[in-house]
């Protein structure tokens, strides 16, 4: 059996039940749940802490598991990652009371405050700044305003909450982060059940990513047209029963669907249509 680590709390946890639900995993239907076996499948679920996954998976203990980068690159563990999954997507900045500091070299003698110690104090390693650092558990935005450290290092997706504490954003991103599915160094990637599970999941990305696009258009704009609507391999043509038109079926990004349908009416395609792709396997 596959073992997964999946994230049982946290911004990570339900869009990643969510996402395994789609690629026709069995999820647990109580949050209480810890262990869930998939017997169709062949997978076992362990529902853990975010922050734990990379150790797990690390260690060899589960084969595989979903974390944020921040995470996995905060906790040192022996794992990689192999997939990107598109959500949870953050940057880790350094902020700080407007007037303190510009910029990481700016730091030196002062104390940074953080969640994510590792990834800082590498970062300050790599600029060769001799500052301090706290580590915190969470809202460590408070640490500035009861003088605990001049500068924090966190998770930014809006920036909402520290301009709400009066804090400004500083220095270059640290790291840009979304979740991912990591690997132990000892897991094999060429194994069918883990290749299995990285298509049934990039299938789904495509799923979400893409939509189907029908159209029926004169033979002699066909070439113009499926410039427009390559689609990932080669757009299907089919004759209609009027031979001097085809129908052309093609999968589009569905960022880009309306566009591409406008174009596609000016070139004199008609019926244009765009349906949800449900599941798939590139
Ligand atoms: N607004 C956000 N707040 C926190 N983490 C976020 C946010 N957006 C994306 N993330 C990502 O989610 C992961 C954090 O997972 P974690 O379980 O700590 O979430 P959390 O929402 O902070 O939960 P907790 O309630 O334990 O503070 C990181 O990879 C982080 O980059
Ligand atoms: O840029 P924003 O959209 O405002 O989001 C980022 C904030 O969200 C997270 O806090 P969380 O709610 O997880 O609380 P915590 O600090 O206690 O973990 C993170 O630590 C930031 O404080
Ligand atoms: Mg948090």
């Amino acid at each position: 059996m596959l073992r997964i680590a999946v994230p049982n709390k946290g911004s990570l946890s339900e869009p990643a039940s969510a996402m395994l639900h789609e690629a026709g995993y069995q999820q647990r239907k109580d949050r209480r749940e810890l262990v869930l076996v998939d017997a169709a499948n062949e997978v076992e679920f362990f529902f853990l802490r975010p922050r734990d996954i990379a150790v797990y998976v690390g260690s060899g203990k589960l084969d595989i598991g979903i974390t944020g980068r921040d995470l996995l690159l905060d906790s040192g563990a022996e794992a990689d990652e192999i997939l990107q999954l598109g959500f949870a997507g953050s940057t880790f900045r350094y902020a700080t009371r407007p007037g303190t500091a510009q910029h990481v070299t700016d730091f030196g003698g002062m104390t940074v405050a953080t969640s994510f110690p590792g990834l800082v104090r590498a970062h300050l390693v790599e600029h060769a700044v001799d500052a301090s650092v706290v580590r915190l558990d969470g809202a460590v935005e408070t640490a500035i305003q009861l003088g605990v450290a001049e500068i924090i290092a966190d998770v930014v997706e809006t920036g909402t909450t520290l301009r709400n504490a009066g804090l400004e954003i500083i220095s270059d991103p640290i790291l840009l982060s979304e979740a991912v599915v990591i690997r132990g160094r000892g897991t094999d990637v060429e194994a069918p059940k883990v290749k299995q599970f990285l298509r049934r999941m990039h299938g789904v990305l495509v799923a979400r990513r893409y939509v189907m696009m029908d159209y029926d258009i004169r033979a002699e704009h066909v070439e113009q047209a499926v410039r427009l609507t390559p689609g990932l391999e080669s757009p299907t043509v089919s004759p209609l029963h009027d031979k001097g038109w085809v129908a052309v079926r093609s999968m589009v990004p569905s960022s880009e669907a309306q566009r591409i349908m406008d174009d596609l009416y000016d070139l004199g395609a008609r019926a244009i249509l765009t349906t949800n792709i449900h599941a798939c396997r590139i």
